[in-house]
């Protein structure tokens, strides 16, 4: 007897679960182990030539992308106990770099922003440790793989370029030596001479991350600079601007030196201080000098390099 094929229907289910389906990215923050800061260039709205070496520090925000319902817009939850200015109501969800990315992507797909993005902060706010920027690039990432587009990092580079200009490097994490405004990025593959040349010198390991409550304004930092100057033989050319904004870090610095860090300096436009420590005998004397000078407000421990994590959840 002829009898009625049963359809098995796996492109519904495909779609369902798709729907159903959530993107998680863990992404590091960024220091700068050097960073020097050249003329001003009008071709790039004003910013400064930079030439700097990007290192992930293992800090890690974690952004989430699932899809909505068709037309109903974005969404964007925030979690975390350090907030810093994300907290106040002012703040306005359509300005979070991680919404601005999801608009690029939008945009670049020719696709409806139709997606719930949730943040979990951990990276301090407002601290040269690219904060917002690291959850843009999460951001990027995420999309990228809840829409399937699959594109080459270099397409969404070229995205996070237009976001910010240490964007591009949170897409990859790791060591990256940064020129133009700094969005030109030219990876330091690991176990290449130049990674071990910085390993030599002390740069990868254990790092502890002395933030504060105060954050400071990168233009106004650059602004800064611009009048001040960088200190001898600091590399990083916006310390000294950072620490006449903040004095704080400076103290941060001297304490961590004494104590024994192989290096210690204020991490981008700051005011949050990197300190690469040798082992974790010297790491607790920086903590307990921080603690007794009141250097620091929040005290994390860390391993450098780092890089992104995806993971797909259904
Ligand atoms: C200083 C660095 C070092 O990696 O990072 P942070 O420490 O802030 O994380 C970067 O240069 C932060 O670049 P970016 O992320 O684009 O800066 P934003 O916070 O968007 O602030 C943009 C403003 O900073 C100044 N700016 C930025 C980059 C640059 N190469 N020259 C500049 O003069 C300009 O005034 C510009 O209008
Ligand atoms: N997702 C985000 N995380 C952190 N800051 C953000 C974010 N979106 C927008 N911002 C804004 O960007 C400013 C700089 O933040 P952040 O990137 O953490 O500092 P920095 O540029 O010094 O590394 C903050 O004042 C904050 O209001």
């Amino acid at each position: 007897m002829q009898t009625t094929p049963r359809v098995e229907d796996f492109y519904t289910q495909h779609l369902e679960q798709t729907r159903s389906l959530t993107v998680r990215v863990d992404c590091p923050a960024k220091t700068n182990l050097t960073l020097e800061v050249g003329p001003t260039h009008e071709e790039w709205g004003g910013r400064h030539a930079l030439d700097t070496i990007y290192c992930a520090v293992g800090v890690y925000d974690t952004v989430t992308a699932t899809a909505k319902a068709p037309g109903s817009g974005f969404s964007l939850d925030l979690e975390g106990t350090h907030l810093g200015d994300l907290a106040s109501s002012s703040s306005d969800m359509r300005r979070n770099h991680a919404v601005l990315a999801l608009f690029a992507m939008a945009q670049a797909a020719n696709r409806e922003p139709d997606v719930a993005l949730t943040i979990t902060k951990r990276i301090p706010v407002g601290a040269g440790l690219g904060g917002g920027s690291a959850d843009a690039a999460a951001a990027i990432l995420a999309i990228d793989r809840l829409w399937e587009l699959n594109w080459p990092i270099e397409r969404l580079s070229e995205i996070a370029a237009t976001l910010g200009a240490d964007m591009p490097f949170c897409l990859t994490g790791g060591l990256a030596h940064g020129t133009g405004f700094g969005e030109q990025i030219e990876d330091i593959e690991a176990g290449s001479d130049r990674a071990h040349d910085l390993e030599a010198q002390g740069f990868t390991g254990e790092v502890l991350v002395g933030a504060y409550h105060a954050q400071l304004s990168t233009p106004e930092v650059y602004h800064t600079f611009d009048v001040v100057g960088a200190g001898e033989g600091d590399h990083n050319h916006l310390q000294a601007a950072a620490i006449s904004l903040h004095p704080r870090s400076g103290r941060a610095i001297e304490a961590a030196l004494k104590a024994g860090a192989r290096h210690a300096f204020v991490s981008g436009s700051g005011p949050s201080v990197v300190a690469f420590v040798p082992d974790h005998a010297t790491a607790q004397r920086i903590i307990d000098a921080w603690m007794q000078q009141d250097a620091a407000d929040r005290i994390i421990r860390a391993k450098a390099p780092a890089t992104p994590i995806i993971g797909v959840t259904q």
